[in-house]
């Protein structure tokens, strides 16, 4: 495939809650086997933006398209969704089962793999993550929040998806550990040939994961561009939010 294919497309996406425009005719592209970032302020709607893709919500207007084909409200077995491997934010794991049927559940429950091999494919995803085979019998919370976050990531990958969505994949971690997960994620990325579209607050994690950066603000993408761009302050509202300067007088 050329380097452009376009994989994930928001077209003229608009998106309200009552009087709350929250996309307002956003035009967005995620290209096979690139890794894109979206950042933007707190409210500008970027969980909204991937739950769109996910089928978890429904537009007001426009469409997210993946592989060329309209995603489905709300259609759990819609082929472009399905091809999706999802890190949530907090984790999301399941408290009350062991590590390995957290990180097999897709393939035990969507894809009613047999037991035995639904373990080993969870062992191999837990090495994939640097985790040993002896994680996979403990309950998630006998783990730190590191190793949480990396069977998060075993799990987002098991079913060696072509997409993969990470939603704030560092938050609550040190920089340290926050680093690891960053560095883990371009492996697997690179390692699936997946497409990636990220949304994070973490700069550092940009930095490491992106190989282009979109910028949204007030329901569109105010500017779309590469490190180098972000770095040549192309656009000056990005340059002060990477910088983490408040751009207005106080
Ligand atoms: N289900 C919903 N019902 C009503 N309003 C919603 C719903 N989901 C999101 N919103 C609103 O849409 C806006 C965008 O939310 P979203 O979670 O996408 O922002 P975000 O950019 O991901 O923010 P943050 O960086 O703080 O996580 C917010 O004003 C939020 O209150």
């Amino acid at each position: 495939m050329a380097k452009d294919d376009v994989k994930i497309a928001w077209k003229k996406v608009t998106k309200r809650f009552g009087d709350n425009l929250v996309l307002d005719g956003l035009d967005l592209v995620a290209y096979q086997g690139r890794s894109l970032v979206v950042i933007g302020g707190s409210g500008s709607g970027k969980s909204v933006t991937i739950k769109l893709a996910l089928g978890l919500l429904r537009p007001d207007g426009g469409c997210v398209e993946i592989d060329g084909r309209k995603v489905a409200y709300g259609k759990e077995d819609d082929p472009g969704v399905a091809q999706i491997g999802m890190l949530f934010q907090s984790g999301a794991l399941f408290d009350s089962l062991p590590v390995w049927e957290n990180v097999a559940f897709r393939l035990l429950h969507a894809e009613r793999m047999d037991k035995d091999e639904a373990r080993a494919r969870a062992i191999e995803a837990l090495e994939q993550v640097d985790l040993d085979a002896d994680v996979a019998a403990k309950r998630p919370a006998e783990l730190s929040g590191g190793m949480q976050r990396r069977v998060a990531l075993a799990r987002a990958v098991v079913a060696k998806p072509a997409i993969l969505f990470f939603d704030e994949p560092t938050t609550g971690l040190d920089p340290v550990t926050a680093d690891l997960i960053n560095q883990l994620i371009v492996k697997q990325v690179k390692t699936l040939g997946a497409t990636a579209v990220s949304i994070t607050h973490d700069m550092a994690s940009m930095r490491t994961i992106a190989d282009e950066v979109a910028y949204l603000k007030d329901g569109k993408i105010r500017w779309r561009g590469d490190l180098d761009g972000v770095d040549a302050c192309e656009h000056p509202e990005v340059c002060d939010f990477v910088a983490g300067r408040y751009s207005r007088e106080v």
